[in-house]
Order: C-alpha cells, then structure tokens, then sequence
C-alpha cells in the first residue's frame, strides 16, 4: 500500500480543521498552554522501514503520556511479571489524573497509563538504577539519535504538578511507592518532557508492531509476549476514559498525551503518530483522533 497519498489526503482534510470548537491546548502545565493550537502532522513506519509523513511531521513537541509506554517498556524488560505486584491491568473509566481510585483501591494504580500507574513505574525505575538516562538512552537506540529533554516543560510540570504530587504522596502513604517521593516526581515530570517529532515516534515505537523487536536492529526489545501485552494495554486504557470510544471509532493500540500526541500500532504492518495540541475534554487530541479515524477508514486497517 502507498501510504504518502492517503497521508496527504488526510493532512488536506483536516487542515481547515485546525481551530475547531472544541479544541483546547492543555492549559494547567503552562509551558504547553503556549503551543500554538495551529498543527497538525502525522507520520507512520511500516515494518519494511518504509516512511511516510505530512504536514507538521517534523516538528517537536512535548510527548507526555505518551512517554509512558516506553517507561513501561523499560519496567517490563527488567521486571517482568514482578512489575504487576503493585499496578492493575483494568481501565480506570476516569481522568487521567483521578485520585478516586486510589483511595479505595490501597494505592494501587488501575493501570500503567494513568497518571498514577505512571508514577508507580516510574518508582519502579528507580529502585532499578538512573531512570532518567537508560528513558535516554533507550529511546536515542529506538530512534537512531539522541532525543532532548524540554528543560522548560519539565520545571513547568514541576511547578504546577499538584495532583501529581497528591497521587505519589498518596501511595507512598499507602507503602506502594518505595523511593522519595521527589525522586520519583523528577522521573516522571522529566519523562513527560521529552521532546520528539511524529516521525521519531513512529520510529520508536516501532517495536511494538514487530513482537517486540526493534525498529532499526531487529533485536529484541521486548518479548512477543510482552509486546502482546504493551499493545493491549494501549488498546484498553492508553486514551483514558475514551478507550472504549477509541477501540469503537479506530481499532488500533493507541497511545495518548497532553501534549496533542497519540501514538498507534497496527500489528505486523506499521506504528504512526499524529499530533494537533488541542485536546478534546478527555484530554485526547482532538484532531489526532479524528486523523487516527481517518487513516482507518481509508486504509482498511484496525486490529478488528
Ligand atoms: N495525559 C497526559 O499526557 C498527562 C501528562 C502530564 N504530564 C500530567 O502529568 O498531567
């Protein structure tokens, strides 16, 4: 299939697009409130290494959540079954960054992609080695060169990551968070800093269409198995609250951040990312969505 044209049909549809009501760039991290609302790119990989992109392909942004699977990466190569000790494998059906659960659940996050989940990988990291530099340094090998860290998005999150901050203390109260809490934060606020292009996600989370194997070497990243797993628990809670409107709408593992970025795995064929920083309310980008829904209808692909 030549993907450039149907990329290119998509970038034209959705262009006018740009502005629409509804749209909001996440305004409580204040470094991303001042991203203009005003692009669009999308970009896919297949497993040949074949690549494809459109408008704002090219431009880095602030990854955010979707910074999560590869920390979960990072955990599950280590840890294994070990790392489901203390995080679930169910959708929460809240906000990303919801305390209700945790309350009733003895600080046990309900998945690895809710904000939570996230800071209890992130604890897990720690207790590992230097969480901040093996993030670096596996994504730099995933991508083929050194990925940056947004210093100013990172402080921002820090200055301003409230709840954040209430759900780690929260856990370390409930003794399901090993480390400093501090520590802890740095990782995960440094983590949703990371700077990349749609092209250089599609790249690094190329694994995640091959079993595991790596975009550029073919070695193993992750086991089949435990891509398997990755790639379910993005189908089933990587869009928060609106997972079970994304499975309807798309039928693809989709991976979501603040930042206006989802990534999306299509087994065996190809990994894309589409980024527009206005969100929608559950906080999902609202043009990516409708640009993941698009390259569905026009290509025939989805897990379903
Ligand atoms: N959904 C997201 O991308 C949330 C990440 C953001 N850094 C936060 O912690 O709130």
């Amino acid at each position: 299939m030549d993907f450039q044209p149907i990329l290119d049909e998509i970038n034209d549809e959705l262009r006018p697009r740009l502005g629409q009501v509804g749209g909001k760039v996440a305004s409580y991290i204040p470094a991303l409130a001042r991203v203009s609302p005003q692009q669009f790119g999308i970009a896919l990989r297949t497993c040949a290494g074949d690549t494809a992109a459109a408008g704002d392909a090219a431009v880095p942004f602030s990854i955010q959540s979707m910074s999560k699977v590869f920390s979960l990466t990072l955990a599950i190569r280590s840890l294994d079954e070990a790392l489901w000790d203390r995080i679930g494998r169910e959708p929460s059906g809240s906000a990303f960054n919801s305390l209700v659960q945790l309350e009733s659940e003895r600080g046990i996050p309900r998945n690895p992609f809710i904000n939570a989940g996230a800071i209890a990988v992130a604890d897990r990291l720690v207790s590992l080695g230097d969480a901040k530099a093996e993030l670096l340094a596996m994504l730099a090998r995933l991508c083929g060169e050194p990925i940056p860290i947004d210093a100013e998005v990172a402080r921002s999150e820090a200055d301003t990551g409230f709840r954040n901050t209430a759900l780690a203390n929260f856990m370390k109260g409930f003794d399901t968070l090993d480390n400093d809490v501090a520590e802890v934060l740095d990782v995960y606020f440094n983590q949703c800093a990371l700077s990349m292009t749609c092209e250089q996600v599609a790249c690094a989370a190329g694994y995640l269409c091959r079993d595991g194997r790596h975009p550029l070497a073919g070695t193993p990243v992750l086991s089949p198995a435990q891509a398997r797993r990755v790639n379910a628990l993005m189908l089933t809670c990587g869009t928060y609250d609106a997972a079970g409107e994304f499975a309807f709408r798309i039928g693809l593992p989709c991976k979501s951040g603040v930042g206006g970025g989802i990534m999306a795995v299509v087994p065996d064929r190809l990994t894309l990312c589409v980024w527009s920083p206005a969100l929608d309310p559950t906080g999902n980008s609202l043009l990516g969505r409708q640009a993941l829904e698009l390259f569905v209808a026009k290509t025939g692909l989805s897990v379903f």
